[in-house]
């Protein structure tokens, strides 16, 4: 039986009572009078909706039982951790749970001075920034990885030596790591030529994403602000460590781990070793699955597969080669997690276990030995299943297209999982490329992988009128390529990359719009289950763009490329707040790949592996209102350690219970008049006319849509025109919005001004961002007919589905709603879930990934507007008026 290396110290208190207070007030408040009939949340998200009356549930608000949450905590620095299960008893919010209570665990919170609301904030902004409808990258695989990650810390080899800086990153950089992830490999980003491929030249194209959403939280949460000190180093190690997630790099590391071994040359005294040491565990805690036992280690496998299928299908449906272990017609979960046991996890962890030598590396090979015996026997009967069935269908020759699909349906090779090096490793700098080099060829794409790149640009349907520019015309002029010296953020560069010059889209009153393009085809936004990630600008650019990147010539560009929506959660509110975060982004120079600004193209990557040594290339200033740096590197780097009675982390022991009970509430805090966050309860409508809600959702702050003529409002902290709203996004749940209906046989784009979300989503489909709101892949294309896939698999025996089980899609249910009835008096008397009778009258919608006492208010009239951080204090009051109307 394992036991831990380490005994972890004793909990003598999961959560301070502060943080029940705070949980409560976020309506989840210790239930004594709960029946446990409704345990979690969690499911409530998932089913469909439902109404419940409150006089038979009295507990419905309060149910999460935190007996077993702290149960469950108690035991997370074991390896059987289930992160399933903590998100069940934790009501769908195992992230903020887990990572608050690691916080305090490690005594982080005390040796920073942190605020522990702010601390709250972060992890809720990142739980958010997940999303729901993604069946493996979501935010439970953030907590089993961060999980993962702490397993690792307590390695007495490495806690001997890791700082509370590094701690801190490492659990931030474990749960940030995927942030924002869209359910679709960078494959499938490139095939699509989506934005941020393009913006990232192809390279760890998503972990830039997700690093960089990391650091706008930190931002947003207001924690950045407090350890302005430390900013430069800890935004620095998130940094590295989610880079080196990139499964595309698992060679790089891997050989480089394997020299340090052969040589014995590390020495975790030295900051950049145990910076590398980290990556490695990071990298091993993102793929554990396949060790952890049985029924968690398959419950992940059906998960991960489940989205590759879903994959597989939008590809199919775009008509791009279907990825082979994307391909439920030609593959199966016991062939892809053979392949992945042995090509990705077994030479990672038969390092780290090399590395460790520890009693629980040896139960981690053990698990991981047991389970793919297991796959592999499973692997097996289903080949012999397959032969019987094909023998006895077998009829005269197999066709050349039956014998393409024997190959394809046999166990993966390792350039399955992790794509072969490519003949010349080219890092260049996050600059904007220039003309050229977009004109040439894809810098970052490995040649073998540019022959396989897609050649058909997907058109957006989202298109701004009046905002396209004429197909002739340069994508890029020499000003606007030329790099703005205050750097840029991911939409900043969009701009430039996809965008026309300023005299181009002032000047020119013919440009092309929406409606001149001649065909309006399937959209990979509309295919996407999840319309995130940041937007792009035009697709009238992208399409400009994308022509130049094909080597299409205008007159054959007939489709361009189109998607997107954004990381930050849909709540005006909330958006705002992302805005001024990423608004500070804005004036960040940053590299968007490890080493990119640090090394020119010549240098190996293997130098890039590890840099902590490196002064940060990038800085993430900051503007006025989060952050009173405004842009000046912090004073100090590494201030003096905070006075030694505040450490709780040399012993690494929690205060004493009790050692808390006499702090004043954190929440108060928040309904003092004059705090930062308090922006968060501002109805956008009463914003002023340069207020940040008339931004359009994919644009940057800084930049104005319309032409970024000399005027403009300068990076970082400028605020975009009123007359750019026509522009807002439809996708961003505010006021203004564009969206586009059938009208016979034409795509009409038309702006709505003054919808709600809720109306937005309700008529229009392809509109309806909410950050976990399962939108279902369109059921018709164009004209009402059903696309048949191009890329058609058969099997062996001719036929074209095969008998395999097909993993069935999990959805969340969709959002649900709750009204306030207009009947009631003052406050809100009574709270109702269900789905509206008439769809008119809906005045709130939950939003599906947020916890069931978090409300989405339209703001009609006399709705309030419930948020969940900054108005705790608001619904402990609706929670106390639901329970005196339904006692
Ligand atoms: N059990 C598994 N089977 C197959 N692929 C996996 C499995 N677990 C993780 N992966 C892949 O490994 C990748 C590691 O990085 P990501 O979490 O971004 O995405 C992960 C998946 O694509
Ligand atoms: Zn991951």
């Amino acid at each position: 039986m394992y036991r831990a290396p380490t005994e972890v110290p004793p909990l003598q208190r999961a959560f301070s009572k502060e943080d029940w207070v705070l949980l409560d007030a976020m309506g989840s408040g210790p239930t004594p009078a709960c029946s446990g009939k409704f345990l979690t949340m969690h499911k409530r998200r998932r089913k469909k909706l439902t109404t419940r009356s409150l006089s038979q549930d009295h507990a419905i608000l309060d149910d999460i039982h935190h007996g077993q949450v702290e149960k469950i905590l108690d035991r997370c620095g074991k390896w059987a951790f289930n992160a399933f299960t903590l998100e069940t008893v934790a009501g769908g919010r195992s992230l903020p749970v887990f990572c608050v209570h690691l916080f305090h665990w490690y005594g982080l919170i005390d040796y920073f001075q942190l605020d522990v609301v702010r601390v709250w904030k972060l992890f809720t902004l990142i739980e958010e920034g997940y999303h729901s409808t993604n069946p493996y990258h979501n935010s439970i695989h953030a907590t089993d990885v961060t999980q993962a990650m702490h397993c690792f810390l307590q390695e007495a080899k490495i806690k001997q030596y890791v700082t509370p800086l590094e701690i801190m990153a490492s659990l931030i950089g474990a749960v940030a790591h995927d942030l924002d992830h869209p359910g679709v490999n960078q494959h499938f980003l490139i095939s699509t030529s989506n934005h941020l491929a393009i913006l990232y030249q192809n390279m760890s194209v998503l972990e830039n994403h997700h690093w960089r959403s990391a650091i706008g939280c930190l931002l947003e949460s207001g924690l950045a602000e407090q350890l302005l000190p430390y900013r430069s180093e800890l935004e620095q190690q998130i940094r590295d460590l989610i880079l080196a997630t990139d499964i595309n790099r698992q060679q790089e590391f891997l050989s480089k781990f394997k020299q340090h071994l052969d040589e014995g040359s590390l020495d975790l005294r030295r900051p950049e070793h145990r910076q590398f040491i980290m990556q490695i565990a990071l990298k091993c805690a993102d793929i554990s699955n396949p060790t952890r036992p049985w029924d968690i280690s398959y419950k992940w496998s059906i998960k991960v597969c489940d989205e590759f299928f879903r994959q597989g299908e939008f590809e199919r449906k775009l008509n791009l080669p279907v990825t082979s272990i994307c391909d439920k017609q030609s593959t199966s979960v016991a062939k892809i997690q053979v392949g992945f046991f042995k090509f990705v996890v077994t030479p990672l962890f038969s390092e780290w276990h090399r590395f460790l030598k520890s009693p629980l590396s040896t139960h981690m090979m053990k698990i991981l030995d047991e389970n793919r015996q297991r796959w592999e026997a499973q692997e097996k009967s289903e080949q012999s299943e397959e032969i019987q069935t094909e023998l006895s269908d077998a009829e005269g020759e197999i066709s050349e297209e039956e014998e393409h699909t024997k190959r394809s349906s046999e166990t993966p090779s390792i350039h399955d999982f992790i794509p072969p090096p490519p003949r010349e490793i080219r890092r260049q700098s996050l600059a904007v490329p220039t003309l050229e080099s977009l004109g040439v060829r894809r810098h970052s794409v490995p040649v073998n992988m540019e022959q396989s790149l897609p050649r058909t640009i997907y058109r957006r349907e989202s298109l701004p009128t009046g905002r396209g520019i004429p197909f002739g015309r340069s994508p890029v002029s020499p000003q606007t390529e030329s790099r703005a010296s205050s750097g840029l953020r991911e939409e900043d560069e969009l701009l430039k990359y996809g965008s026309h010059s300023s005299d181009v889209s002032s000047n020119s009153p013919h440009q092309s719009s929406a409606e001149d393009l001649p065909e309006r085809p399937l959209s990979a936004e509309n295919l996407l289950p999840e319309p995130s990630i940041t937007s792009m600008t035009s697709s009238a650019a992208v399409s400009r763009l994308s022509s130049i990147l094909q080597g299409n010539s205008v007159a054959t560009v007939s489709k361009c490329l189109t998607r997107q929506q954004t990381f930050p959660p849909p709540q005006p509110y909330v958006r705002m707040r992302y805005m001024s975060a990423t608004a500070e982004m804005t004036t960040c120079p940053e590299t968007a790949h490890e080493g990119d600004s640090r090394s020119n193209s010549s240098r190996g990557s293997h130098e890039n592996i590890s840099n902590s040594n490196n002064i940060p290339q990038y800085t993430i200033p900051s503007i006025a209102v989060l952050s009173p740096n405004n842009g000046r590197p912090p004073d100090i780097l590494m201030p003096e350690a905070p006075p030694p009675q505040k450490s709780s982390l040399s012993n690494n022991k929690r205060e004493p219970e009790g050692a808390d009970k006499e702090k004043v509430c954190k929440m108060v805090k928040l309904s003092e008049p004059g705090q930062k966050y308090e922006k968060e309860n501002v109805d956008p409508r009463r914003m002023p006319t340069t207020s940040l809600t008339r931004r359009r959702g994919s644009a940057p702050v800084s930049l104005p849509l319309t032409k970024p003529d000399e005027n403009a409002p300068p990076a970082g902290g400028g605020l975009v025109p009123p007359d750019t709203q026509s522009l807002r996004r439809g996708s961003v749940p505010i006021e203004i919005a564009h969206y586009h209906r059938f009208d016979d046989e034409n795509l009409v784009e038309e702006s709505v001004i003054n919808i709600t979300p809720v109306e937005t989503t309700r008529t229009f489909w392809q509109y309806q961002r909410r950050g976990s709101a399962p939108v279902e892949l369109p059921p018709m294309s164009r004209g009402g007919e059903r696309r048949e896939p191009l890329t058609r698999h058969t099997s062996l025996n001719g036929k074209t589905g095969r008998r395999k089980k097909q993993l069935r899609r999990r959805s969340s249910g969709g959002p649900e709603t709750v009204c306030f009835p207009e009947s009631h008096s003052e406050m809100i008397s009574r709270l109702l879930l269900r789905r509206p009778e008439n769809p008119d009258t809906l005045l709130v919608r939950r939003r599906g990934s947020l916890p069931i006492e978090v409300l989405t208010v339209g703001h009609s009239g006399n709705v309030l507007t419930v948020t969940p951080i900054a108005n705790r204090a608001l619904d402990i009051t609706v929670q106390r008026a639901i329970r005196t109307n339904t006692h």
